[in-house]
């Protein structure tokens, strides 16, 4: 979290200490975290990122799309103005602390009139997952790193009001780090659900795929849940089992993505092979409407397209793969550079 804020969304914090170190900073929302009534006092100097009903506020400055940081006097009397009686700052979810330790945080708005707040801080509240193709390339990727964090937790939150054992209300502690219910004492913790996504290729090709419920013409690679009891190898294995019918033969980690979509999920992005005697395909289609290997020169022409392109003359789309917001991005790029190395190009 140590960077997350851009120059032009930072302008409203005040700075109340000095973290000089990384391990400052961590330690510092480790006890924000720990401690209620630090983060209590965090609280009124603390930047705020807004909500409304998981809709982040995002401010369009020239060609860029940004989240602005609203400090906490600021909050205070747009929430004077649009509903005081109904939200305070601690119904505020904790996300980290800029490198000058000024205390960042979420709050969702959604029980307040949308367009009053939204004429007052000069933004508009807008779903992430539609607005994702507009802002492609136009977000700094650690504004939308903290959106994705935002957005996981505070739907965390909002699903999370009754202990599932007692069946009463549980209550956050400032910090929103857990959840407690007072009957039984059960901690519940945020949660997300690991998913593995494997880019499976055979020396100069890999494979994409495309589901029913993908924008038409994307294609990405295979990516599916982790059940409990797999190692992420095994996971791997089974899914590209099971949506297409290959045997992986090597399996390499690559990087990682927090990913709010539908829910929380943790992506693990692997590089995979198979054995180029086994490529042929055997795809089950109540998962997956298409599969199809790709070569270099067609991968490199999808990184290259924008998301949702033009039709072509004969009224079909080009195939395009996600955004750089999206890991899977990386990866398909990560392999268009590793084969572009083993060709000297
Ligand atoms: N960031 C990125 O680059 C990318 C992210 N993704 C994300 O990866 C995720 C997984 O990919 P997908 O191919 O759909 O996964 P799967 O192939 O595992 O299939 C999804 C189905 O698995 C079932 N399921 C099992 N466990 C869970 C769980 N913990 N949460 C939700 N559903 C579960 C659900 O079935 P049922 O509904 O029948 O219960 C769901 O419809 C998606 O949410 C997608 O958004 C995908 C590609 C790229
Ligand atoms: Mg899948």
């Amino acid at each position: 979290m140590q960077k997350m804020l851009s120059a032009a969304v930072r302008h409203t914090a005040r700075s109340v200490r000095t973290c000089s170190s990384y391990v400052n900073q961590a330690r510092y929302v480790f006890d924000l975290k720990e401690n209620d009534d630090t983060c209590r006092q965090a609280l009124k100097s603390g930047s705020f990122y807004l909500f409304h009903n998981l809709s982040p506020l995002i401010r369009k400055s020239e060609n860029t799309f940004y989240t602005p940081a609203v400090s906490g006097p600021d909050l205070l009397q747009v929430l004077g103005s649009c509903g005081k009686d109904k939200l305070s700052l601690e119904d505020s979810v904790l996300l980290g602390c800029s490198e000058s330790c000024v205390a960042e945080f979420a709050l969702d708005l959604g029980s307040l009139e949308k367009s009053a707040i939204e004429q007052e801080l000069s933004g508009k509240f807008t779903e992430i997952r539609n607005a994702i193709a507009k802002i492609n390339g136009k977000m700094d990727a650690e504004n939308a790193s903290l959106l994705f964090r935002a957005r996981s937790l505070l739907q965390w939150h909002d699903s999370h009001q009754y202990c599932s054992k007692s069946g009463k209300p549980t209550t956050k502690n400032v910090s929103g780090s857990k959840r407690v219910c007072h009957v039984n004492g059960l901690i519940y913790y945020p949660q997300m659900s690991p998913v593995v996504i494997t880019l499976v290729s055979c020396k100069n090709r890999c494979l994409l795929a495309h589901q029913e419920n993908f924008p038409a013409g994307m294609y990405t690679a295979l990516a599916g849940y982790c059940e409990i009891g797999e190692t992420l190898e095994e996971t791997i294995r089974r899914e590209i089992a099971e949506e297409v019918g290959l045997v992986v033969d090597t399996v390499r980690y690559s990087g990682s993505q927090h990913w709010p979509f539908p829910g929380s999920s943790l992506m693990l992005a692997c590089q995979a092979t198979v054995k180029d005697d086994k490529l042929q395909l055997d795809i089950n289609r109540a998962e997956i409407e298409d599969a199809r290997w790709f070569t270099l020169e067609e991968v490199t022409e999808a990184l290259q397209m924008k998301t949702l392109p033009s039709k072509l003359p004969d009224g079909t789309l080009p195939v395009w793969v996600p955004p750089k917001f999206a890991i899977a991005h990386h990866l398909i790029q990560e392999w268009v550079q590793e084969q572009k190395a083993l060709n000297g190009s």
